[in-house]
């Protein structure tokens, strides 16, 4: 163990931002469009959220980045006063719309949703999220999947950092009443020199913060540990390091023993709006039969611990709205009491100790 704890990078931070200080380690949710699905903003802020995320792709194609900037951005437009990450766009394109095109200057898309043609460059994403008021802004990047050649992998990483000079440009020229930090993002796939070389080329460009892109897109959670351990310490050790799309317990505990102050992920509210429960024995799956009778809350200590399981399956089960409410409020209060532990855990110095205690009981739940 005493081997193991000399490894552990985990560690207490505080990230001071336009819409108040961010407690670190700190999971954020996922509230794509302006709303974290299921709950009003006024419910995720008496959970203790401090920041949650918005998406450049989604909000510039509805309801439009013009209608968001009559209202002074998307604070004032969604009334979620406190701080908001949005991403780039660039990995959305990818995974949502149906043609797309990388050029030199930026990508070219086709709309999700009604198939107009359109096009993000690196400097148009940083005056939208200038327009939105993001806290903290990604920039534009090239992410890639698992599995992809070498040749592929180089080519995305070396556009990835010219657009990130182009981001960090426009970046500065808009600061002025925008005080929103920029975040870089180092991609290099699953090649160790690549995101060696990602990281290196980005960590020069000298942005307040930096994320790790390109990992949890599909890849074995072996090759995901890997290369998160890798490439975490070749980050610039004084500013805050963000993983991209990570949000369940076992891969959170990973990224934080790796030094990562901050993750995100659709994960827990996408789960609970299909009846999946997070608890300390694992995820509880309520559909499941043996629920049908079962006069139990989730958990003692839930905000919903009023209902129980028999009553939430049977809302599943009917169809009922209440049902994702009930599972989402429930779900991003189980996130935000453990990374509170957690954050408690690393201020006594026993964080191994927790992760283990954790895990050991989590993982031998039902599932
Ligand atoms: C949301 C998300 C998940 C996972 C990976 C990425 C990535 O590499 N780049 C961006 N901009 N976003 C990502």
């Amino acid at each position: 163990m005493k081997h193991r704890d000399e490894f552990c990078q985990a560690r207490r931070g505080e990230i001071q931002l336009p819409h108040g200080r961010v407690q670190t380690p700190v999971f954020m949710p996922v509230g794509t469009q302006g709303t974290v699905k299921a709950l009003s903003h006024q419910m995720v802020e008496d959970i203790g959220f401090e920041i949650i995320l918005g998406n450049t792709y989604h909000l510039y194609l509805r309801p439009g980045t013009e209608v968001i900037a009559d209202f002074g951005g998307l604070h004032e437009f969604s009334t979620w006063n406190r701080n908001i990450l949005t991403d780039s766009g660039g990995f959305q394109v990818f995974s949502l719309s149906p043609f797309r095109k990388i050029t030199d200057e930026g990508v070219q898309f086709r709309s999700h949703i009604d198939g107009s043609k359109h096009m993000l460059t690196p400097e148009s994403v940083v005056e939208i999220q200038r327009v939105l008021g993001s806290d903290i802004q990604m920039v534009l990047d090239v992410c890639t999947e698992h599995g992809i050649d070498k040749k592929s992998a180089h080519k995305a990483l070396t556009t990835t950092t010219r657009w990130a000079k182009r981001a960090k440009d426009a970046w500065q020229q808009s600061l002025g009443d925008y005080r929103g930090a920029a975040f870089g993002i180092v991609q290099g796939n699953f090649f160790e020199d690549l995101r060696a070389q990602s990281a290196q080329e980005l960590s020069e460009l000298d942005f307040p913060g930096y994320a790790i892109g390109g990992l949890s897109v599909g890849e074995p959670p072996e090759v995901f540990e890997h290369f998160l351990h890798y490439t975490a310490p070749l980050l610039p050790t004084g500013k805050p390091k963000y993983v991209m799309g990570i949000g369940t317990p076992d891969y959170i505990l990973s990224a934080v023993e790796a030094g990562i102050d901050m993750f995100d992920c659709v994960f827990p509210t996408r789960v609970a709006r299909n009846g999946y429960f997070f608890s300390r024995d694992g995820r509880i799956n309520i559909k499941n039969e043996r629920y049908r009778r079962d006069t139990q809350p989730i958990d003692l200590d839930s905000p919903i611990s009023m209902y129980s399981r028999a009553y939430l399956r049977h809302l599943f089960k009917a169809g009922e709205m209440l049902g994702p409410m009930l599972a989402t409020r429930h779900n991003l209060w189980f996130l935000h009491t453990f990374m509170t532990e957690i954050r408690t855990a690393i201020e006594e110095n026993r964080f191994l100790e927790y992760k283990n205690t954790f895990l050991e009981r989590y993982g031998r739940g039902m599932g």
